[in-house]
């Protein structure tokens, strides 16, 4: 079996903040979307042949260029993104090849640093037979659910709620006829527009690692997490010297700003 990923990477990250699209913030000195196309590789078992990402307009030949060294044999697609997550999504699935791929993962390029073993429980499930994968993490607030004058209306029983991750794993043909019945203001993930056809979405284990990066302080726990990498990679204990003097001393920069991007005189930028 051979599978494709779609990476949505066109969003501003405005929760984020900053003048730079969040996929081309840095960290540990490359962009969230390096470490995405990465760890992806590094799933060796999910056998992805095609990367698609979804850029913000303008950037395109720019990431193309970033990302060559990083997808080894595999062919690389760069389009534009949309001015929402499903339209980017929608415009990646339009140029992935339909011969000889049975598997379709769709990966947020802001969970830069979910673990290869994710990726492949993903795989592994779509490849057992199910049509839609997500995996999972448990939910460790307590959940409210809130009425329009902010009151409290209900508190879910947390033991049936968890959080959701990417990669989702999806059947080519399922993916495809989701995408074709469009979405609304309210779809946030690509499972649940196929929740929407009554398609059955199956679960995985997920890992606190494939976090998204949403707020600033979510950078500050992205350095963390490849330092705490690197001292496993060279044979240490993952918890040995670690404390608040053993901060990583590595600093946050980001990329240049590609052309056509708002602000670079060209007159280009993106939608939304
Ligand atoms: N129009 C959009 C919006 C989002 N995304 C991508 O979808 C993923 C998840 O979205 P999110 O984390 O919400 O990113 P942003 O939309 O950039 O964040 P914000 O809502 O804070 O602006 C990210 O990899 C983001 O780049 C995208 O490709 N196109
Ligand atoms: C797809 C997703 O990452 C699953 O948790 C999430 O729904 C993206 O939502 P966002 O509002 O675009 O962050």
């Amino acid at each position: 079996m051979s599978s494709a990923v779609v990476i949505p990477a066109a969003g501003l990250g405005l929760r984020l903040g900053g003048e730079t699209p969040k996929a081309f913030r840095e960290v540990g000195g490359d962009s969230l979307l390096v470490h995405a196309v990465r760890g992806l590789r590094a799933a060796s078992a999910a056998d992805l042949v095609c990367f698609v990402v979804a850029v913000p307009p303008g950037s395109e030949e720019t990431v193309g260029k970033e990302l060559a060294p990083y997808v080894g044999d595999a062919r690389l697609l760069v389009v534009a993104g949309g001015a929402e997550r499903p339209a980017s999504v929608r415009a990646a699935l339009d140029v992935v090849p339909v011969d000889g791929i049975d598997c379709i993962l769709v990966h947020d390029a802001a969970r830069a640093f979910v673990p290869a073993e994710v990726i492949e429980r993903v795989f592994a499930t779509v490849r057992a037979g199910a049509d839609a994968v997500v995996p999972v993490v448990p939910v460790t607030d307590t959940i409210k659910v809130v009425g329009p004058h902010g009151e409290v209306v209900d508190t879910p029983d947390r033991s049936t709620l968890v959080a959701v991750q990417t990669p989702q794993g999806f059947s080519p043909e399922v993916l495809r006829r989701a995408h074709a019945a469009g979405a609304d203001a309210a779809v946030t993930d690509d499972a649940m527009m196929c929740e929407r056809l009554g398609v059955t979405v199956q679960t995985v284990e997920g890992s606190p690692d494939a976090f998204k990066v949403t707020r600033p302080q979510d950078l500050v726990l992205a350095e963390a997490l490849l330092a705490r990498r690197e001292r496993e990679q060279l044979g240490g204990q993952p918890n040995a010297g670690t404390g608040p003097a053993a901060a990583p001393e590595r600093e946050e920069r980001v990329i240049g700003q590609p052309s056509g991007w708002p602000g670079d005189g060209s007159g280009g930028g993106q939608a939304g």
